[in-house]
């Protein structure tokens, strides 16, 4: 069952009817089930049963303290890109051991952050990283734990902006390479060669191109193996596919005995970095209609959230539903639903059957993960709300910016 849910006729985020929310805190508002989230991580923890796995949420997909904390409370492990993001972990009450650190261009204080508070591994994504780590690590008289990042060159059949594992992306060690790199790895004195990963892509609807990922992985750790390099983790990544309009990606469960299947016998700790699947559908953006708008070809409907507020539909022409929290008897008719950002991207949905007047308040869902995240201040808006429903309670995570929020930063030249 979703979290969001019609009751005579008005949508209902978990007992909380999103009227009440919106009356108190004003729109636009990010909302989040914390039901939604716990069930989501639980449904990748359960389905690995006894096999030793550590679920790490991936922080840069909703990074609130609150979504951190609810998820840290389960006992989640984190995956993260910067230090900022291991700040908010901590702050948030996570475990630092189990923290994966991502990233293609850590920086050495953030690397020695990462070693003063002890995380699990760093996900290493070239062999120039490698020594500065080395280096890093040894200044600070620590041993680093690491995974390779493999680039294994398959196609996630995703968007392009969001497919990461193909050879002509930025990221990982190209597969052909990994052995070298774990040969020198294996020689560094500061350096302790736990684990191989990799990260192909986001938004995936079929386990086909993981399976094909992690057989390219066991064929390595299989090689390393024989050649007395000994690793005791396999983590593939994050980039599960959430339905947003009619895609049917795998769930949790079956995603994960295919990848217990595929490990066989080995004796492996399998780490994955799921950042949508679990907080996409946990969340919604709402927007109040400010106006009706039409031309002679288009029916405009003209929200108060814009691009800078949820940017994917802009960035990757997505589709999100847009539906009426309170629906009205009558006949839709089709538009484009956009804000009042100044560029002719600034869109939310375009060719929308929707039968609303000014005043209504309209749902954006699936906007629990990359959505306030991505947010900007761009045309000197202010950062919206965000709220998370519980049960029949709701709680306020993080108040509206104000302008004076926005100047505090800035100084005039004297
Ligand atoms: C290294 C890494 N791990 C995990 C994720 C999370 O991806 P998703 O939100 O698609 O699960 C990403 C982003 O795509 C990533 O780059
Ligand atoms: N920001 C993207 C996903 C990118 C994943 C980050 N590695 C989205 O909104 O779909």
């Amino acid at each position: 069952m979703s979290a969001f849910e019609y009751q005579n006729n008005e949508l209902f985020v978990e007992q909380v009817a999103v009227n009440r929310i919106a009356e108190a805190v004003g729109t636009p508002c990010y909302v989040y089930s914390r039901t939604a989230l716990e069930q989501q991580w639980q449904a990748f923890d359960q389905a690995f049963g006894d096999h030793p796995h550590l679920v790490c949420y991936a922080v840069k997909a909703n990074s609130n303290l609150a979504v951190l904390n609810v998820l840290a409370k389960l006992g989640a492990g984190f995956d993260i890109v910067s230090q900022g993001e291991l700040e908010r972990v901590l702050r948030a009450g996570g475990d630092p051991a189990k923290v994966v650190f991502s990233g293609v261009g850590k920086l050495r204080e953030e690397m020695l952050r990462a070693l003063e508070v002890g995380v699990y591994c760093f996900n290493v994504e070239s062999e120039a990283e490698l020594e500065i780590l080395n280096e890093v690590a040894g200044q600070a008289g620590k041993v680093a734990a690491i995974s390779l990042r493999v680039n294994p060159d398959v196609d996630a059949q995703t968007h392009p902006y969001i497919s990461t594992g193909l050879k002509e992306n930025k990221f990982g060690i190209d597969i052909d390479r990994a052995v070298a790199v774990f040969e020198r790895a294996a020689q560094l004195p500061n350096i302790k060669v736990s684990g191989i990963d990799c990260h192909i892509g986001s938004q995936l609807t079929t386990v086909t191109p993981f399976m094909d990922a992690m057989d390219r992985l066991l064929e390595r750790i299989d090689q390393l193996a024989a050649q007395g390099i000994h690793i005791d983790h396999v983590d593939i990544g994050g980039g599960l596919g959430v339905r947003y309009r009619d895609e049917q990606p795998p769930a949790p469960s079956e995603y994960v005995s295919a990848l217990l299947k595929k490990l066989g016998d080995r004796k492996l700790k399998i780490l994955m970095e799921p950042g949508r699947a679990i907080a996409a559908n946990a969340g919604i953006l709402v927007t109040e209609v400010l106006l009706l708008k039409s031309t002679e070809v288009k029916n405009f409907v003209v929200v108060d959230a814009a691009m800078n507020d949820l940017i994917r539909p802009s960035l990757y022409s997505a589709w999100q539903d847009i539906i009426p929290v309170t629906p009205r008897a009558g006949q839709g008719s089709a538009c484009d639903i956009v804000g009042p950002v100044c560029e002719t991207g600034d869109f939310l949905g375009k060719d929308r059957e929707l039968c609303v007047e000014p005043g209504d308040r309209l749902a954006v869902c699936s906007a629990g993960a990359y959505g306030f995240v991505m947010s900007s201040n761009y045309n000197t808006r202010n950062r919206v709300a965000e709220v998370m429903a519980d049960g029949n309670q709701f709680h306020i995570i993080r108040r509206r910016e104000t302008y004076d929020d926005q100047f505090a930063l800035e100084s005039l030249v004297p």
